[in-house]
């Protein structure tokens, strides 16, 4: 008796960590705009310390995904939790738990590295005790050390996209979503962004789209391939290593044939 009492408690503990293990699901998320139909019932579940890559060609259906798994477009239809709270629900609950890079990063030029910090860190509602200690933190993730004073408008665009993302990390958010993160940037500077999102990677979970094989098998655990707004592939890199299956390969199969 005492036995099995103990084996339900364990299982019981086992279930809550296994719940609380996971930090994004999207169930039968669709978007239309008009009669287009961008996005068609995608179903998404990501861990804590997992980077999922969404790829796929220009027009598939990442950035409209993203939007909506960030709060920043309503979905026709499909819910997302994030973190344990419905995102449609409790809009203000669930953002608290993301950051995000959009595609564009919104990016006040004409301020310094530090005065635009210190403005995301209002918008996430950083304790503004707390403020100067945060900078410090996430310049140091960001490897934005000793540029606080330097104009954003005068920074490489390597240094311009960490300054996003440090806007995106500013509140610690448990998922972070970066929408093509490395686009633009010279080899360097997507090595360097690569290094910083693999780093990211080890305590939150990261969505991020690309275009580019090579960033999803750098960086990536997981891959979702998307054509015409649906998942056409999804799978473990882990999973493509030990079937010895090409990526490229496969990115060509289901991406090419309904064109
Ligand atoms: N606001 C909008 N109004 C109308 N159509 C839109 C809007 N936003 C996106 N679309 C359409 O939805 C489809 C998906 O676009 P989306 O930007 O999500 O694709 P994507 O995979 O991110 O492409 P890219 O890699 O070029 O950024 C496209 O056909 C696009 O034209």
């Amino acid at each position: 008796m005492i036995n099995s009492e103990s084996s339900l408690e364990n299982a019981s503990t086992r279930v809550q960590e296994v719940v609380s293990d996971v930090t994004v699901t999207a169930h039968n998320l669709s978007r239309r705009f008009g009669n287009h139909s961008a996005v068609r019932k995608v179903d998404l579940e990501l861990k804590r310390s997992e980077v999922l890559g969404l790829l796929g060609p220009n027009g598939a259906g990442k950035s409209t995904t993203m939007q909506m798994l960030t709060g920043n477009l309503a979905p026709t239809s499909g819910s997302v939790q994030i973190c344990g709270v419905d995102l449609i629900k409790n809009p203000l609950g669930a953002k608290r738990h993301i950051g995000y890079l959009p595609e564009n990063p919104p990016l006040y030029k004409e301020l310094t590295v530090d005065e635009y910090l210190q403005f995301a860190a209002r918008l996430h509602n950083v304790d503004l005790s707390k403020t100067n200690d945060v900078l410090i933190d996430v310049k140091r993730r960001c490897g934005l050390e000793g540029i606080g004073k330097r104009l954003i408008s005068a920074l490489s665009k390597g240094f311009q996209q960490r300054v996003g993302i440090a806007q995106a990390i500013i509140h610690r958010p448990e998922v972070i979503i970066l929408d093509e993160p490395s686009v633009g940037l010279d080899p360097n500077q997507i090595r360097e962004i690569r290094d910083l999102i693999k780093e990211l990677g080890k305590s939150c979970s990261i969505i991020l789209s690309t275009h580019n094989l090579s960033e999803v098998e750098s960086v990536c655990d997981r891959v979702k391939i998307m054509n015409h707004g649906v998942v056409v592939y999804s799978t473990a890199l882990a999973e493509l290593k030990q079937k010895a299956l090409n990526l490229e390969q496969i990115f060509e199969q289901y991406t090419l044939k309904n064109e």
